[in-house]
């Protein structure tokens, strides 16, 4: 058992399983590209780590908890949500914003002894977290924090595990130490004693019934003059100290709160990696299913060019967004002065994109069973409506969209670009390379259209001119972020694939292609509206898109289903019985 869970940790960390020895040359080439670029996963960091062995094991222990969480993804993702939520929002927030004096708690955490929350999300405040109202006042008399919830709308919500489970939470509030607000802060309440009663001052109620997700029991929270003692604020970025002097080495209010939760996330990372593993499933179980399901006499549903066009468009976007997730792991680890704000842009690309692809990925392989795809034992559907929130949770992605684009907009405006390069037509040759300049051309397109909006609305009003520029045109903020992660996306991908051994090039080229030409498909709106791709152009591209469909469905799809099994997703985890060739004996 424990040597099979061994197994799979490492497939997740390598990414993916290397076929069996009797495997033909296409099984050989659809193998990983994870698993043969990169070392051992206990190798895997040598080159950063060689003269630290404590470091060394810390990133191999922060990679194994990344791959446990992805497998019980695979297994039921309110139990992944769930864990995330203890470990991940609420511990990983007091080991990151706390110090040595909470790490008692944490290890508390450790053996469940203290089910943990994560209260940031207020009724009347999601997306904007600056503007929580919870409020936590400073008692010198005491040496306490006093907490409350000055009104219906901030009250905590949505919080998970507060409705049944959850003994303390990370609670964000306002701080305010002589008078003066010193902006949100983290504080550890306790909400329930060992007993599961709740402590003074503290109420909580469950949410009520959801679409999905139901293993989580999100909840809500008032605080009513709930007294917490000063070693309650996690203080790594500003302290309390006995007299109520509040000392932080960020001055600006906005800046410290921005430090604080920019270094939080990891929980947004295991999002879009819970997004890619249901990808993975959807697909593995429709692809073999397809495969295995003969309508109109024997011809199998797999052969369809409808059908190749759904799933192996899926399966290309899996395994590109598989190996970018793969990159930005490697960034978190390596770390360095400059990691902060590029991890903030990348996780928010890469979560938002996910988990959109996810939505249209798993929706595709329920059609593409058919009525099978609707039976719950076959799990697509259940995992569509439990996985419906990931486009919203842990940064809602219209949001998050804007925050890939405003730095890019930000350094467009200071560097002068003010005015948009001249459409002109691009060569079509339909190779990688140009795939590539056309997916980085939109992105400059757009970036350098919104700036020169942005700049000559801020010379005729000023700055906040300029910021209502961007709000004016949110339609293309979002465009020009995905342009972004369809530009680094594929960019990984290429990279990625252009490091595996020989034989494996092959079948990830053809994915790569296959996945940046369909991003192309979808921002046709761009090359044509201005002249930079003919209708021809376009015509060209779309045929090629169906030709490596075609070439991927080829043999009832073998290499297909070799990319599927290179997912190394046992059979016990992939669970649908119409994935392991059992729907012909179906009984209900
Ligand atoms: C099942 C579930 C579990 C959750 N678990 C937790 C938890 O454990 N702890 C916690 O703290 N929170 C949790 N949340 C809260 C979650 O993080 C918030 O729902 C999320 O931040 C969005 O906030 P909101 O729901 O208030 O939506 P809003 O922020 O009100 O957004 C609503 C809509 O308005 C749009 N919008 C908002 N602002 C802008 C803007 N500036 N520009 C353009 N469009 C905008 C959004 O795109 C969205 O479509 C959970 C939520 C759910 C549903």
């Amino acid at each position: 058992m424990a040597s099979r869970r061994l197994a799979v940790l490492q497939q997740h960390l390598g990414g993916l399983r290397v076929q069996d020895e009797d495997g033909s040359e296409l099984e050989r080439q659809a193998t990983s590209a994870a698993a043969t670029t990169l070392p051992p996963p206990d190798q895997m960091f040598d080159f950063l780590t060689r003269d630290n062995k404590q470091l060394r094991a810390q990133i191999f222990e922060f990679l194994k908890f990344q791959a446990a969480l992805e497998c019980l993804s695979f297994c039921d993702y309110s139990l992944a949500i769930k864990s995330g939520v203890h470990f991940t929002l609420c511990g990983g927030t007091i080991a990151k914003l706390g110090t040595e004096k909470h790490h008692d708690v944490l290890r508390a955490m450790d053996t469940l002894e203290l089910p943990g929350s994560f209260g940031m999300t207020e009724l009347g405040h999601g997306s904007n977290v600056m503007g929580i109202e919870t409020t936590a006042v400073y008692d010198p008399a005491t040496q306490e924090f006093i907490l409350n919830t000055p009104n219906n709308e901030a009250s905590k919500f949505w919080i998970g595990g507060v409705a049944q489970t959850a003994r303390i939470s990370a609670i964000f509030a306002q701080l305010t130490v002589n008078g003066k607000n010193e902006g949100p802060h983290v504080f550890i309440v306790h909400l329930r004693d060992a007993n599961g009663n709740f402590m003074p001052g503290v109420r909580c109620a469950d949410n009520g019934p959801k679409q999905g997700l139901l293993g989580v029991d999100n909840g809500q929270i008032w605080l009513n003059n709930v007294r917490v003692p000063r070693d309650a604020l996690l203080d790594r970025y500003a302290t309390v100290d006995t007299a109520g002097n509040y000392r932080s080495p960020i001055a600006n209010v906005q800046q410290r709160f921005g430090t604080m939760i920019g270094g939080l996330t990891t929980g947004r990372m295991l999002i879009a990696q819970g997004a890619v593993d249901a990808c993975k499933i959807g697909c593995t179980i429709a692809i073999r299913y397809a495969a295995d399901r003969p309508q109109f006499g024997d011809r199998p549903i797999l052969s369809y060019l409808t059908h190749q066009r759904r799933l192996f468009v899926g399966l290309a976007t899996t395994y590109a967004f598989h190996l970018a997730m793969l990159q930005l792991k490697q960034v978190v680890v390596k770390g360095g002065p400059d990691a902060g704000k590029q991890i903030h842009i990348v996780s928010s690309g890469l979560k938002a994109g996910a988990t959109w692809h996810r939505v249209k990925i798993l929706q595709d392989c329920r059609e593409c069973c058919g009525g099978m795809g609707f039976l719950a034992i076959n799990r697509i559907g259940p995992m569509l409506n439990d996985m419906n929130v990931d486009t919203t949770f842990e940064g809602d992605n219209t949001v998050l969209m804007a925050q890939v684009a405003k730095p890019l907009l930000d350094a467009a405006v200071k560097a002068g670009m003010t005015s948009a390069p001249p459409p002109k037509v691009m060569e079509m040759d339909l190779c990688k390379t140009c795939v590539g300049r056309l997916l980085a051309w939109r992105e400059q397109m757009l970036t350098a259209g919104l700036a020169a909006d942005m700049a000559a609305a801020a010379a005729k009003g000023g700055p906040n001119a300029g910021m209502a520029a961007f709000d004016d045109n949110l339609d293309r903020v979002t465009q020009l972020g995905w342009a972004w992660t369809d530009r680094h996306t594929f960019a990984a991908f290429q990279a990625e694939a252009a490091a595996a051994p020989a034989a494996l090039q092959p079948a990830l080229n053809l994915l790569a292609l296959l996945y940046g030409l369909t991003r192309i498909e979808a921002g046709v709106e761009c090359y044509l509206s201005t002249g930079a791709l003919s209708g021809d152009a376009i015509k060209a591209l779309h045929a090629k898109a169906n030709a490596l469909c075609r070439e991927l469905g080829a043999g009832n799809g073998r290499l297909a289903l070799a990319l599927c099994d290179g997912f190394g997703i046992p059979d016990h985890l992939l669970q649908a019985p119409i994935a392991v060739g059992n729907w012909r004996t179906f009984e209900g």
